[in-house]
């Protein structure tokens, strides 16, 4: 039987090329990604990582199967993979301080992302929520597995591109990967049906995501 992953990877190809062909990941690898981007990108990326691990916890909460639970709560506590660490040496390296941090405003792109997720669960379910939170651990672990192979001239662009094809952020998308199919298994048609929703829009978001860092984007 076909499972539901695969049927939202389908969906949302176009959009995940389009991820993959972004100047920013092209510029990741050649190097020739300005650092002001970067910075940008990261400062806005902590408003959404902050909201995905607490989403963790707000989906575990309403989950049964303590397996998914255990997962999913030490998602929250950002435990599944190496990311949070990285992103701690991030910010010292590139000194970003906590005045900058505070004096940052959530761009409107992730604020949209964010938001969405936020509806998946509580105007949707913790299945929806969870397909939501896929292509985040996915479309970021194929962007790794293809970086590697051309690698980056820039070290701290490399360490990134090192973050997503680690072995344990590869091994907490599968399971990822897995507990979507397996809550996809108790939802009915239309529920799916919401899931693959979720996905691709997710998916939409992590493409307009690049853009927003290369942009710079702000609310005015
Ligand atoms: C927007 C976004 N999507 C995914 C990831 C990978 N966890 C991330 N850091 N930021």
């Amino acid at each position: 039987m076909t499972k539901i992953t695969d049927i939202m990877r389908q969906q949302a190809n176009p959009l995940w090329e389009a991820s993959f062909n972004h100047p920013f990941i092209e510029q990741l690898s050649t190097g020739a990604l300005s650092p002001q981007t970067f910075r940008y990108y990261l400062k806005q990326d902590r408003f959404y990582l902050e909201n995905f691990a607490a989403l963790h916890g707000k989906i575990a909460d309403q989950i049964d199967d303590p397996d998914i639970k255990a997962f999913l709560y030490a998602g929250a506590e950002g435990f599944n993979d190496s990311e949070k660490e990285v992103r701690k040496e991030f910010f010292s390296e590139l000194k970003i301080t906590q005045e900058e941090i505070d004096q940052t405003h959530i761009a409107p792109t992730a604020y949209s992302y964010v938001t969405h997720m936020y509806h998946e669960l509580n105007e949707g379910t913790p299945a929806r929520a969870a397909a939501a939170l896929l292509p985040c651990y996915w479309l970021y672990n194929e962007i790794g597995k293809k970086l590697i192979q051309l690698g980056s001239p820039i070290k701290i662009y490399q360490r990134f591109i090192e973050t997503y094809e680690s072995p344990d952020f590869t091994t907490a998308t599968d399971k990822m990967i897995q507990i979507v199919d397996q809550l996809a298994e108790t939802a009915d048609q239309k529920e799916q049906q919401e899931m693959i929703q979720a996905f691709v829009r997710s998916s939409y978001f992590e493409l307009h995501f690049w853009e927003m860092a290369y942009q710079r984007q702000e609310w005015s």
